[in-house]
């Protein structure tokens, strides 16, 4: 039995020491100083407090506990019979507060009973909640601290609110759904209990998510009514709807006709696309003005300036580089830049015109929201082209230069200026790339807006 009192096995200590375990370690240490013990409380044997059970020992426990300091000062003597070594364990341990927990079908909720709650250091990592706090507790002032493994993911931040008297932290779920317990082990944690006063079980979870998604219906149906609806909106879509199936049915002629052009000249269609097509285009390119005023009054949520380039870069080649310049007429580059400017018309307008009466078709956004990304570059670098081919014609022609009056007499020839437009094509080219590639992510990607 000696042998037994000098060398007991000592309990394992976890970090986050329950109660239970807390008493074991002092049993343990309380049964290796059993013959100092015999005399601090002068009652019973060495081997007999050895074996006492530890709800037995709960008064030497809480003497020894960091809430009655003044206790655990006194171990040593014989009125307070709790060794040194065990105070020193028990308070060099991290201490578990109580925490209670409760759920909804996307949240958590835990409430962790610790006051004065001072610098808290709170994080989830890998679905683990990691708690580490200075309070007051159920003992004493301390710091305190737990672990939680999850049963299921859940997001890495939360939000906790310190209170006078708690600590309430919520975790969103990953997935929206019913946990049957809280955390990965079976066995729930001793420091863990339901908080009754926010308990659901699922079925009244459930009508209570669905009563509030009544309420956001009919909160969303009340703001909606007071919104005064726009008058016009028919009639925006009317005039909208009409402008873009025009133009639909402009390009389309053009691009069929060029289309089967080719086929039946091959090669020898590119000299003459602009006598066969230039009537058309014009048309076209003069009815895209009001793609500028309409962004203009916000009739649509295009911004004014992409608008704005497209349509002057593209009528200032059309009009003034390509319509007054015959010899620029018969180039081969007039295909490209036709072909090019058609092709995205035949999936822009009637993706405008689906948008128009509330359509959307899916493969449809996708090519007017894609097929730019090798269309502009090649239909810009058509365009520059063309400037450069025109350049010298220009020059040699003086076809809109002009001289500035006396004194300064200064001849401005218009290939001059053809040659500024033409880094003016590249930086216009560059800011409409950015434009669209922001418009693809936003019809592409996952956040969607809807037309006005
Ligand atoms: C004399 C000095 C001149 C100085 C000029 C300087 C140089 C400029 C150089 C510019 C280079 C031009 C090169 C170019 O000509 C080359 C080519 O065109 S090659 C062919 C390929 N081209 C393209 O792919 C461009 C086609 N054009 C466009 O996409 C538009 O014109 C553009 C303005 C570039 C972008 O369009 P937008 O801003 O309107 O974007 P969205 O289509 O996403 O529309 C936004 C929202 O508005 C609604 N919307 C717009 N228009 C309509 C309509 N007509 N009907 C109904 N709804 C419309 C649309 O639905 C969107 O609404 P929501 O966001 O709610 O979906």
């Amino acid at each position: 039995m000696a042998r037994r009192l000098r060398a007991p096995v000592p309990p394992v200590v976890q970090p986050h020491q329950t109660q239970s375990r807390t008493y074991q370690a002092l049993a343990w240490a309380q049964a290796r100083r059993a013959p100092d013990s015999r005399r601090w409380a002068g009652r019973g044997s060495g081997r007999a407090r050895a074996h006492r059970p530890a709800s037995s020992l709960r008064p030497a426990f809480r003497a020894a506990t960091p809430a009655s300091p003044g206790a655990a000062r006194s171990c040593g003597s014989p009125a307070r019979p709790v060794p040194a070594a065990a105070i020193m364990q028990s308070q060099s341990q991290s201490l578990t507060p109580h925490v209670h927990w409760a759920q909804r079908h996307s949240e958590l909720y835990l409430r962790v009973e610790l006051s004065d709650v001072q610098s808290p250091e709170i994080t989830i990592t890998d679905n683990v909640l990691h708690f580490k706090a200075q309070g007051h507790g159920a003992k004493g002032d301390n710091v305190y601290e737990f672990q939680l493994a999850f049963l299921e993911s859940v997001m890495p931040q939360l939000v906790y609110k310190v209170t006078q008297r708690q600590l309430n932290i919520t975790v969103q779920k990953k997935e929206s759904n019913w946990w049957e317990r809280l955390t990965k082990q079976e066995r729930r944690p001793l420091f863990l209990a339901p908080d009754f006063d926010r308990w659901q079980d699922e079925s009244d979870a459930e009508m209570e998510l669905k009563a509030k998604e009544e309420e956001e219906r009919i909160n969303k149906i009340r703001i909606e009514s007071r919104v005064p609806k726009d008058p016009f909106r028919q009639l925006k879509r009317g005039y909208l709807f009409m402008y873009n199936l025009v133009q639909f049915l402009g390009f389309s002629w053009i691009f069929v006709n060029m289309t089967v052009r080719l086929f039946i000249l091959g090669k020898d269609s590119f000299y003459d696309t602009f006598h066969t097509i230039a009537d058309m285009m014009y048309f076209c390119q003069t009815l895209a003005f009001i793609e500028i005023l309409n962004s203009l009054v916000g009739i649509v949520r295009s911004p004014l300036i992409p608008s704005l380039l497209q349509v002057l870069g593209r009528n200032f080649v059309l009009f003034i580089v390509l319509g007054n310049v015959e010899e620029m007429q018969s180039k081969a580059v007039v295909f490209f830049v036709f072909y090019c400017w058609s092709i995205i018309e035949l999936f822009r307008y009637p993706f405008y015109m689906l948008s128009c009466i509330d359509i959307e078709w899916k493969l449809l956004t996708w090519i007017r929201y894609t097929i730019w990304i090798p269309l502009y570059p090649l239909g810009g670098l058509a365009e520059a082209v063309s400037l450069i081919q025109a350049i010298p014609i220009f020059s040699e022609t003086g076809k809109f230069s002009f001289t500035l009056p006396y004194p300064m007499s200064v001849t401005i020839k218009f290939s001059f200026f053809l040659q500024i437009y033409l880094i003016l094509l590249f930086l216009g080219l560059f800011i409409n790339l950015r434009h669209l590639y922001k418009q693809r992510r936003q019809h592409l990607g996952s956040k969607k807006r809807k037309m006005k």
